[in-house]
């Protein structure tokens, strides 16, 4: 037998955020394995970075937070996600804006549009990691640890 001891730590700023989801958690039974933390991401992952064992324990990660950060989420979730395992990195189409010249994108999500180009570069030419790059909703970039 197998007992099934999947936990999920969720960290998010506003804590709404979590509470928007909170009727789909309790139909679905999963309350007791989520650990919310209202708290800046780069605290949080630094913190539980300072605890040794957590250090590539995960087998998940999916990154939907600010996109300035993203290459600091990065660097910190390959510390703590096991090799041969899986980080998703959402909005990485932004609007599909990343392919439109700059007359085309309204002034509001231009910073984002720079941020989201550069980093798609950097997990483009990182040698830690094979992507995909999946065209659906906003797009997600799946990263496979190596
Ligand atoms: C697009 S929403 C995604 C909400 C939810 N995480 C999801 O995936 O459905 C972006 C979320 O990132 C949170 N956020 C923005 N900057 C953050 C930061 N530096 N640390 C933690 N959360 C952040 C916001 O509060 C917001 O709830």
């Amino acid at each position: 037998m197998c007992a099934n001891i999947m936990k999920i730590i969720a960290i998010d700023l506003d804590r709404d955020a979590y509470e928007m989801e909170l009727p789909i958690i309790k139909k679905d039974n999963i309350e007791h394995k989520i650990n919310f933390i209202q708290s800046s991401a780069l605290s949080s992952l630094d913190e539980l970075l300072n605890e040794n064992d957590n250090r590539g324990i995960f087998d998940f990660a999916f990154i939907n937070a600010d996109r300035v950060s993203c290459e600091k989420y990065h660097e910190r979730m390959l510390e703590l996600v096991k090799v041969g395992c899986i980080i998703v990195y959402d909005n990485t189409l932004w609007f599909g804006t990343v392919a439109m010249t700059e007359e085309c994108v309204k002034e509001t999500i231009k910073p984002n549009k720079q941020h989201i180009i550069q980093f798609n570069k950097f997990l483009a030419s990182d040698t830690r990691v094979q992507i995909a790059q999946v065209p659906i909703g906003d797009g997600i970039t799946i990263c496979w640890q190596l």
